[in-house]
Order: C-alpha cells, then structure tokens, then sequence
C-alpha cells in the first residue's frame, strides 16, 4: 500500500556521534520518486575527523581488546542488527524500493550474518609455524603472526546496500580493523542506523565511522594518507579510478565490479530448475545484482521451451508496493538507473533484438508513475557480439542466444573482459566437473544461483575484481602478517 513518507535526516557519522554539515542532498523513494531524507554531505574536513577517529581508536580500548573479547562484540553486532530488524528492513525499502519479501530474505539478514559469520571463522583460522634446519644443526622456528591493517576505507554500491557495506564492516571489525564508511549516495540510510547500533552495543568511538557523499567523498577516502587499505564495491570503471587515486599512498585495495554473467541451458538441464532459477538470476533485485544473469546461451533443441517458460515467468513477476506481500518486482534504484536501462532496451531493438516480453516501462496510472519502473525484459535474435549481450545493463533484462556444443558454449561464455560469476544446468555430472572448471569466472554456479556459503572466495578476475573476500580469504586483505624467524 501507498506509504505515507516521513523525510529523515541522515548526517555523518563520526566519532560515536551524528554530525550535520547541513550541505544535504536529496535521497528518493524509487516506488514514487517523492523525498524520503536529507542525507548530509561530508567535505574534507568531515572525512579528516573520520579518519583520525579511526586512528586514534586503534589504539584505545578497541585495539586493547583481546581477540575474544572483539569477536563476542561482534557477535553482538549482528544480535543488534536482528533485535532492530524492522528497522533496518524500512530503512532499506525507503532507499531501494525494493520489495519487503526481498529485502527481508537478502538483504536484511545478511546484514547480521556478515557479521557474526566473520567474526567465527577469523577467531578459529590458525596461522602457521614451520620448524627450520639451520646450517649449524641448532635450528630455528619460523612462525606467522596475523595484526589488523588498520584504518580501512569502505565504499559500497547502492543495489544491496546493508548486505554489501557488512561484508566488508563485518571482516575487517572481526579481525580489529576500523573503518570508514561511505555508502553510495542514493542508499545512505542503513549504513547511518547502524552507527546507533555500534552505540548500543557498546563498540568504542571511532570504531565504526559513516561520511556521506558522491563519488567526490569516496576520493577523499581512498586519497587519504591516514587510510592503510580501500574495499570497494561498485562499477568497475570507478573501480579503476579508485586505483589511480590509491596509488600515490600504495593502498592495498581489495576490488568488487561489474560482470556480464553468462547462464547457459545444457540440452540435459532440468528444465523446472533452470526456469525457476533463471527468473530468480534475471529478475531478482529488479536484475540489480551484480551476479545476475544477462545473457542466457540455450541449447538449441529446448531453446523454444526455455524462451516460452522464462517469458511465462517474467510476465508473472508482480509489480507492487513493498509491503505487498504479492510484490516481487519492484523498481530500480533511480530515475538515473532507469533512464541507462531503457536506453539498452532501445539499443537491443536498433541491435535486431526481438522483444519476446518487456521492452519499456509500466504505467500505473497512480503515484508509482512518479518512480523509476522498467519492465522485465527478455530479447531473442541479438549476436553474441553485440552491445547489449556484451555490456552490463544491471536491470532485469535478459538477452536468450541459442548454441549447438559445448566447445563452443564455453567459449562464448568466457568471450567478455569480465569475470564475476556464470551459473550453468546439466543433469550430467561429467559435463558439470568438465564443464564448470573451464569457465573463467570467480563464482560458478551450477543448477543454482546465488546460493551463499560466507566461508567460501568471493569476488572475480579480469574486470569483474582484484582479490577474495568471505570466510578466511578476506583474512589476506583485512590483516597484515609479520612472519618472526626464531634461532633456537
Ligand atoms: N562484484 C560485486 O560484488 C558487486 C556487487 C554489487 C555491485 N557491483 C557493481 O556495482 C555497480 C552498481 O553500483 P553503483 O552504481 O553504486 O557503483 P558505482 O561505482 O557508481 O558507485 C559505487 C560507490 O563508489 C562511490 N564512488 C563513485 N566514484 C568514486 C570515486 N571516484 N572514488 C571513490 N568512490 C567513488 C559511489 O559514491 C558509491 O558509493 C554495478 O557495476 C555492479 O556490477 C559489483
Ligand atoms: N558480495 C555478495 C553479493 C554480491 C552481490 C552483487 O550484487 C555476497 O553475497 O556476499
């Protein structure tokens, strides 16, 4: 149902308190386009207290905390976050636009389970001793010791905007880091409500900072000369200026961007699974993940049932309010994003695309014709090569290519500068252990999407990302190791 909107203020951060500039810009409602907050913009003077609030917290109670003693606070993070899961779930809906039934079972509980997941597996990793034999029959031990980085400087992408910003806050917390939050502009609220938690349980000042902004903020961040390393999610064109503006302070920088993920439909698949998955990888999100499926390669011979399936399932999506427990589509992000979606559905017809479902916006003839609508799209008869089966779109759009074999599916699936994620459907448990191996991605799918298990890799090669975060492996980024040689 229509909601009625309250507008929030959203300042900084900093320090364990709220700070105003009273610079603010506007943050909107996608369902209506109306103002839903005021956040306000943090200038160099906003992002140097940060910075130095995070400094100074390495080296007060928070630094003298002994590893247990950070993990169960941590723990106490993600019980805060459940305890205000309300909260968190409306902060979220007024930024996204996204469906609470979405954002309720992406979103949300992840934001408590980045937290408490991290926390566990980085207090049980070992680290490593090795026993030496020296020259002169003496000996020697060599053992690793693990310390945190330092000041990390976080910067998060507005399509899961609790859930994105945690899995970095949650590691780099856990292993006694502290943190610099810059939230994408058009998302800030969840990561400003949970400076109140860090106060309510009890996280020392400084610990925990948010500072609002453009991408002009985030360039404070990663130029700062007190930040020791940069976590970035986002395009993987900013990506490459945030490596430009680290680079004069060498900053170990771990990098999230973009993709063009390829699904592909083996002639073997179960169909039912591929159908119900393929929806989710196409249209979850309003197709805002980055793990999303664009381009679908289908074998030929189900090709026909496939394209006729998907389309039955995409005109099912329910567009709606976010409280309408039948909503399971929602908007994209702004009118911003809207406007770059359409201008690749107009691009797919002038490609020779054939629109099989979509292809527009809905009109509603109410007040979501005042938010940022797109249709769920689905072409057929676009070449591999062109722009819009090459290109990330980030919308709820899906370009469906037949093929004939295998050699050359794989091919075609590996044909882009990315390399974020694949997902693939085989009955045929040879083809998926000869298959998934050669597929030149950081995540592989198959007869699935989007299941997350926190202790595994994540994160892409070539274009798609610089590094792993999730379970042990964000333990290379969020600390930094000394390796001590001792002679007996
Ligand atoms: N690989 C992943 O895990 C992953 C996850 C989610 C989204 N993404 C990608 O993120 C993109 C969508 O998110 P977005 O539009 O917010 O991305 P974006 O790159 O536009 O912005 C991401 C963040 O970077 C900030 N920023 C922009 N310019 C900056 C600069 N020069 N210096 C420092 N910070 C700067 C923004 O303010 C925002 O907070 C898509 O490309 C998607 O593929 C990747
Ligand atoms: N990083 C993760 C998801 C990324 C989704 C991209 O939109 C995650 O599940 O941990």
């Amino acid at each position: 149902m229509r909601k009625e909107i309250t507008v929030r203020d959203l300042p900084n951060f900093i320090n364990g308190q709220y700070v105003e500039t009273g610079n603010t810009f506007d943050v909107l409602y996608p369902i209506t386009g109306e103002v839903t907050a005021k956040a306000h913009t943090a200038g160099q003077a906003e992002v140097d207290a940060a910075v130095a609030a995070a400094r100074a917290a390495l080296s007060g109670p928070w630094g003298q905390l002994t590893t247990n003693a950070r993990v169960e606070m941590v723990k106490d993070i993600a019980a805060a976050i459940r305890r205000r899961f309300d909260d968190f779930l409306e902060a979220e809906v007024l930024d996204t636009g996204k469906p609470y039934s979405v954002a309720s079972h992406v979103d949300i509980p992840r934001g408590g389970a980045n937290f408490e997941s991290f926390a566990e597996s980085l207090r049980e990793h070992a680290t490593e001793m090795f026993q030496f034999d020296t020259p002169d029959g003496r000996g020697a031990h060599n053992m690793m010791i693990r310390r945190p980085r330092g000041v990390i400087g976080v910067i998060s992408p507005w399509n899961l905007p609790l859930l994105l910003m945690t899995f970095k806050v949650g590691p780099a917390l856990a292993c006694g880091n502290t943190v610099v939050v810059k939230p994408s502009e058009v998302t800030p609220s969840t990561a400003t409500l949970l400076g109140e938690v860090m106060n309510e349980v009890g996280v020392p000042e400084g610990v925990y900072n948010v500072v609002h902004g453009y991408g002009d903020t985030g360039a404070m961040i990663t130029s700062h000369p007190d930040v020791d390393g940069i976590t970035f999610t986002g395009e993987t064109v900013t990506g490459s200026k945030i490596l430009e503006a680290v680079a004069p302070t060498l900053k170990a920088s771990s990098m999230e961007m973009g993709g063009k993920n390829p699904g592909i439909v083996f002639e073997d698949a179960d169909l039912d699974l591929a159908i119900k998955e393929l929806t989710r990888s196409c249209f979850l999100n309003t197709g805002q993940v980055c793990l999303g499926t664009e381009r679908v390669y289908v074998h030929e011979s189900v090709f026909d049932e496939v394209r006729d399936r998907l389309k039955e399932a995409a005109e099912n999506l329910h567009y709606g309010f976010p409280d309408d427990e039948a909503t399971n589509f929602g908007p994209v992000v702004s009118d911003e994003h809207r406007d770059k979606v359409l201008s690749y559905y107009k691009l797919a017809e002038e490609e020779g695309a054939t629109v099989v479902t979509g292809g527009g916006a809905p009109k509603f003839d109410d007040e979501r014709d005042g938010g940022s609508w797109v249709q769920p799209t689905i072409w057929t008869g676009l070449s591999h090569d062109s722009r819009t089966a090459r290109e990330e779109i980030f919308g709820p759009c899906v370009a469906l290519i037949p093929f004939t074999d295998e050699d050359e599916v794989i091919k075609l699936a590996n044909d882009t500068k990315y390399g974020l994620a694949a997902t693939f459907f085989s009955q045929d448990v040879s083809r998926v252990h000869r298959v998934a191996p050669q597929l030149e991605a950081g995540i592989i799918w198959v007869n699935s999407w989007f299941l997350r298990d926190l202790r595994t890799a994540f994160g892409g090669m070539k274009q798609s990302g610089i590094g792993r975060e999730g379970g042990v492996h964000g333990l290379e980024f969020y600390t930094e190791t000394s390796n001590i040689c001792i002679k007996y």
